[in-house]
């Protein structure tokens, strides 16, 4: 219990708060990455130059960020050759000592559940942590924790999203509560059960920095859950929006950016590695203010 959350409770302690989201898009790569490929079939380029991609800026932001959060949809839409490159980045961002966060939004039927859980913990994707969506009710998210507890994992369960759009449901108020402080008891009762020494929990929470009041709300209504907060850069939430979300001893919250950090340069941009290194460096200081 909590081997999840000290792990993270460490990474937050050595380098800060910043989650590095990578989400590679094929044509805002950088063009000699794209060219390193050329030679390839043209369904293998896109996930060949993912990993390529992935691989150097996992080198670039290590000095600045302790965790990364690859978005399986970006590997997915590249195909095998993408899973390929998932895999291999996600075993990478081990090597490197990252602790990883595999955003996959998984949720469905328990034994359906059980099955992503085990891959997601298992020794192919090999995650510590998986975000799940919890909408489809306790059954499908208990094999999740059940999976993530025997492996020393954890999961992020979203709770309220920073889409701007999340409100339809989200928002809705049942029973004297909107549904998000709903699924925020379920989590804070999930969490109880797996606090580690550092006083957090291996079943943490999605909160949008784009929603700033709800975060307040949230930190407020979950103190020793780990809250991934992403949202902050490319979406609008800046280091100010996400300040409710840290705890008064800096732990508590991992703030994701991944177009803010991975692509502040323009394609043909021959100095893009340095930018790289300059938007990471620029984000974990103003987060870590
Ligand atoms: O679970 C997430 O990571 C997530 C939840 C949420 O509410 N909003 C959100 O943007 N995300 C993910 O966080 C990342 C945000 O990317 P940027 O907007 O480029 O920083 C994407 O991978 C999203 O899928």
């Amino acid at each position: 219990m909590g081997a999840f959350a000290d792990r993270l409770a460490a990474a937050v302690r050595r380098h800060g708060p910043l989650c590095v989201g990578i989400d590679p898009r094929w044509e805002s790569l950088p063009a000699a990455v794209r060219a390193s490929v050329a030679h390839l079939p043209p369904p293998e380029q896109p996930g060949a130059a993912f990993e390529a991609f992935g691989r150097r800026v996992l080198e670039l932001v290590r000095p600045h960020a302790g965790v990364v959060k690859p978005q399986a949809a970006f590997f997915e839409q590249a195909g095998p050759a993408g899973l390929a490159a998932l895999q291999r980045l996600m075993t990478a961002a081990k090597e490197l000592g990252f602790v990883t966060i595999l955003d996959a939004k998984r949720g469905d039927i328990a034994s359906t559940a059980a099955a992503y859980a085990d891959a997601a913990f298992g020794p192919v994707w090999d995650a510590d942590s998986l975000t799940i969506n919890p909408y489809l009710g306790r059954d499908a998210v208990e094999p999740f924790l059940t999976a993530a507890q025997a492996a020393g994992r954890g999961v992020f369960v979203l709770v309220r999203t920073s889409n701007p759009g999340a409100g339809l449901f989200q928002d809705l108020v049942c029973d004297g509560q909107p549904v998000y402080r709903h699924v925020a008891a379920a989590v804070a009762e999930w969490n109880a059960a797996t606090l580690g020494g550092c006083g957090l929990g291996d079943v943490g929470a999605v909160v949008g920095a784009t929603h700033p009041a709800e975060l307040r709300e949230l930190r407020a209504a979950l103190p020793d859950v780990w809250l991934l907060i992403p949202g902050y850069g490319a979406q609008g939430g800046t280091a100010a929006d996400v300040k409710a979300g840290y705890r008064a001893d800096g732990l508590g919250a991992v703030v994701n950016s991944s177009r803010g950090v991975t692509f502040p340069f323009k394609p043909d941009d021959a100095s893009w590695e340095s930018a790289v290194v300059a938007a990471a460096a620029r984000a974990a200081s103003e987060l870590r203010e």
